[in-house]
C-alpha cells in the first residue's frame, strides 16, 4: 500500500511553552516518523480557564521557542480563528485543505483521551484524523466505557499512520519531563525564577513583557 505524506499536530494552550512540550513533540516526531510535526496553540479552549496571557503573547513565545530548529512547525490557525476553539473544526479545515491522501494525526496525553467523550462532536474526530495518545510508563488504559470501545475497534500501530489517512487510535508509552505551565506561572507570581524549565528566549520575553506576575494577565 502507498506511503502517505504524514502530518502530526500537538495541541495545547502553551501558557507558556516549556521544555516538557518541546521534548514531547520532538520525541513524538521521531517515534512516529512523521513528515511534519506542527505545534497547534489553541485560542480559547472551552474546557479550561482562559489562558493567563493573550493569544499574541503565546504565539510570540512559541515562535521564539521554535526559532532555529527546523523539526517543529507552528500552526497558527486556531489562534486566528475567533470564538471557542474546537479540534473538530481545525481538523475539518485541514482535511479540506489537504484532501484525502494525507495522513493527519492529532496527539494528546492520556488524560486528554479520558475526557474525549466530552469534546465537541468527538465521534467525528476519527473520521478526520488518527489520534495518538501518549501514556506515561505505568499508566493504565481504561478497561470499559466509550474510550475502551474505541481502543478495541480502532486501535492500531504506528505503521498504519503512514498507510491510512485517519481512523486509528495509537497509544505510545513515553516519559514526560516533570514540568507544567501551571508551575511556571506560579513560580513567577511568587517572584521565583523558572529558568531551565523553558527556553531562555521565552524567559526573556516573559520578563520584558512582565507576564504572569499576577494570577491573571491580559495582553495585546
Ligand atoms: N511535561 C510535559 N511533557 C510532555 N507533554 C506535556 C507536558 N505538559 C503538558 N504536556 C502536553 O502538552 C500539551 C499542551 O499542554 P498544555 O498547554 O495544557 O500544558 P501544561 O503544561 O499541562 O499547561 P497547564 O499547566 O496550564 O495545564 C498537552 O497535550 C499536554 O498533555
Ligand atoms: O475540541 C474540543 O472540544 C477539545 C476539548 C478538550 C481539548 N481539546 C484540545 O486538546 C488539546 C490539549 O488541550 P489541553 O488544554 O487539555 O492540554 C488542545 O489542542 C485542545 O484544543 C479540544
Amino acid at each position: 500500500m502507498k506511503k502517505l505524506h504524514t502530518i502530526a499536530l500537538f495541541g495545547g494552550t502553551f501558557d507558556p511553552v516549556h521544555f516538557g512540550h518541546l521534548r514531547m513533540a520532538l520525541e513524538l516526531r521521531e517515534a512516529l516518523g512523521v513528515d511534519e510535526m506542527r505545534i497547534l496553540p489553541s485560542r480559547q479552549p472551552r474546557h479550561r480557564e482562559s489562558p493567563g496571557v493573550s493569544a499574541e503573547h503565546r504565539r510570540q513565545m512559541l515562535a521564539l521557542a521554535l526559532a532555529g530548529g527546523g523539526e517543529l512547525q507552528l500552526d497558527e490557525r486556531e489562534l486566528l480563528r475567533p470564538g471557542p476553539t474546537y479540534t473538530v473544526d481545525t481538523l475539518e479545515e485541514l482535511r479540506g485543505e489537504l484532501g484525502e491522501e494525507v495522513s493527519i494525526s492529532f496527539c494528546m496525553g492520556l488524560d486528554s483521551l479520558l475526557t474525549l467523550p466530552n469534546w465537541h462532536r468527538w465521534e467525528r474526530l476519527l473520521e478526520l484524523a488518527h489520534l495518538v495518545v501518549v501514556a506515561r510508563p505505568g499508566w493504565r488504559l481504561p478497561g470499559e466505557g466509550e474510550v475502551a470501545e474505541l481502543l478495541e475497534r480502532q486501535g492500531g500501530g504506528v505503521g498504519q499512520l503512514h498507510r491510512e489517512p485517519c481512523g486509528r487510535l495509537v497509544v505510545r508509552e513515553q516519559t514526560l519531563l516533570p514540568i507544567s505551565a501551571t508551575d511556571i506561572r506560579q513560580l513567577i507570581a511568587a517572584g521565583r525564577s523558572p529558568r531551565y524549565l523553558l527556553p531562555d528566549a521565552v524567559l526573556e520575553y516573559i520578563e520584558n513583557n512582565q507576564l504572569y506576575r499576577t494570577a491573571t494577565e491580559s495582553g495585546p
